[in-house]
């Protein structure tokens, strides 16, 4: 645009936004034709499953960190969530099965955010119900929320076997207050052949005998405790540790007399990403 924006009548003004319009929806058009080539280079169709969290959480770091202006981050922040969602969708076609014992309202608002309306939307009524959709499935997602009630018991352990499903991203990806998804979630899949992010490890934990002083061990290494469960054998953790620290110091840490008998990994997400805005 040459002339000052002053200058500029609502025709003129229009006919820019009609401009802008005409070259995102271009550009959008050209991101599937790149895809449809993706689809080859990747062999999407052997695996049945285009996802690649790492590489997601690497695209929405780097919109959050170049974005300013007038439009809000929460917008822009949908918006990539559905492009990159329904590329997805297209490369292997998924659903998404939601855990709601803490009620729809907010998964659905979560779910709809990160996937958009193209890739299906199915309700559960616990989590064990949604760890066996996705099982079942040939590449369907599931989410829960983080904060389950204890109600839920100790749902981690059905992540335990090693081809059960596993814990692949934990959303929102970019976190801040008043996100308009903020509630977070675990997202699990059938395990991923290849490019599983690992900047955060996931663990099912057992601990014999739970003293106030683990919280304190299992902080001190960067680790957090996201659920614990009681069961007979003592103690059902899950447990987040910092992808740097091995399964080895984990057990110095906090079994070193024995009192964790086992620590088995349930999958790993990418590290969280904090904006704080300008
Ligand atoms: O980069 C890839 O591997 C893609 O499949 C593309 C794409 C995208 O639309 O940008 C889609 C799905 C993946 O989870 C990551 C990114």
């Amino acid at each position: 645009m040459s002339d000052t924006p002053a200058k500029l009548s609502l025709t003129d003004l229009r006919n820019e936004i009609d401009r802008i319009d005409h070259e995102m929806h271009q550009l959008l058009m050209q991101r599937g034709q790149i895809i449809d080539t993706l689809i080859q280079v990747k062999k999407t169709s052997e695996s049945g499953s285009a996802f690649r969290p790492g590489r997601e959480a690497s695209m929405m770091r780097a919109i959050a960190e170049r974005h300013k202006g007038l439009l809000p981050l929460d917008t822009v922040e949908g918006i990539w969530r559905v492009i990159i969602a329904t590329f997805t969708y297209v490369q292997a076609p998924f659903s998404v099965h939601a855990d709601i014992s803490g009620g729809d309202d907010l998964m659905r608002d979560s779910a709809r955010f990160h996937f958009g309306f193209t890739v299906p939307y199915h309700t559960h009524p616990s989590a064990t119900a949604v760890i066996s959709a996705v099982a079942e499935s040939r590449g369907d997602l599931g989410i829960f929320r983080l904060d389950q009630g204890v109600s839920s018991g100790a749902w981690w352990r059905l992540l335990t076997s090693e081809n059960s499903p596993k814990i692949i991203s934990r959303l929102p990806m970019i976190e801040r207050p008043d996100h308009p998804a903020g509630t977070p979630v675990f997202v699990i899949s059938k395990p991923l052949t290849d490019a599983a992010v690992r900047d955060v490890i996931l663990y099912s934990a057992r601990f014999e005998r739970w003293r106030a002083q683990d919280y304190a061990k299992i902080a001190s290494f960067g680790g957090e405790v996201i659920a614990s469960a009681a069961d007979n054998n003592g103690l059902s953790v899950l447990l987040a540790a910092p992808g740097n620290i091995s399964p080895e110091r984990i057990r110095e840490e906090c079994g070193a007399d024995g009192g964790m008998p086992e620590l088995i990994e349930i999958g790993s997400h990418a590290e969280r990403f904090h904006h704080v805005g300008e």
